[in-house]
């Protein structure tokens, strides 16, 4: 269904239900293409909050190194901190083990049972939804929200009616991919992500002899 037919109905304080709005990301690093994404589907969706939750172990990104976990959850950290709507969760961490959106939500609706749960994903996620573990339990779990990424088609063809909504956000051709790279040549990063992930970066020296 588009954006249009979804019922955002009135924010948590004016009567209605808690919604709870999730980004979920390797965020290695996070940028704003991820910021942007959220800040845009929490103004459409009439979200009270957006937690962004670092994965523990991406198993479909096994193939590459990822920073570590901790380096990855401060980043997100210092990216968040300053929008009072947003917050971090570490549960994808903390549980150990490769990470599953199914846990994810499960584990959220356990911590916040009266909140309606928004899933925030990119064109290029929502593509792969029906490989990941459990995806027919997903839909039942959450409110998928597939937003617009540059160079990636946004469908959702094939995934259950009702079940996502297709949003179109400000067109940030970022991704963390080419932020790693950048920074292992010496390329800046800055404006690409927030100015304290340069720094955390450089502090870190992450991503150097990638
Ligand atoms: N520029 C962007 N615009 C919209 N959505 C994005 C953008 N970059 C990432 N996303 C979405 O944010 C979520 C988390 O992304 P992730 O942490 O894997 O970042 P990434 O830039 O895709 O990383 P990588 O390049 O390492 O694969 C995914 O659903 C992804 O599609
Ligand atoms: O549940 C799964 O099997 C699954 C497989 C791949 C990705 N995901 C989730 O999709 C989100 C984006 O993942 P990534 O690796 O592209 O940053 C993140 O929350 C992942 O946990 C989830």
């Amino acid at each position: 269904m588009g954006e249009q037919d979804m019922p955002t109905g009135p924010a948590h304080g004016a009567g209605g239900k808690r919604r709870l709005g999730v980004m979920g990301g390797t965020f290695d690093p996070i940028h704003h293409g991820h910021l942007v994404a959220a800040s845009e589907v929490a103004a459409r969706f009439h979200l009270d909050e957006v937690v962004f939750v670092p994965t523990g172990q991406p198993w479909q990104k096994s193939h590459r190194k990822v920073a570590p976990a901790e380096d990855r959850y401060l980043m997100t950290v210092i990216a968040t901190a300053e929008n009072p709507q947003f917050s971090v969760s570490r549960i994808d961490i903390d549980r150990g083990g490769p990470t599953y959106t199914a846990d994810t939500l499960r584990d959220l609706r356990a911590i916040n049972p009266a909140a309606d749960l928004f899933f925030i994903t990119g064109a290029d996620a929502l593509a792969q939804i029906l490989t990941w573990r459990n995806s027919e339990e997903l839909f039942s779990l959450a409110h998928f929200v597939g937003v617009t990424r540059p160079g990636h088609h946004l469908t959702d063809a094939g995934l259950p009616k009702g079940g996502v909504s297709l949003v179109e956000v400000p067109a940030l051709a970022i991704s963390s991919t080419d932020c790693r790279a950048r920074v292992a040549k010496g390329d800046p990063v800055w404006y690409l992500v927030p100015d304290g992930v340069v720094r955390y970066i450089a502090k870190r020296e992450l991503y150097r002899g990638e």
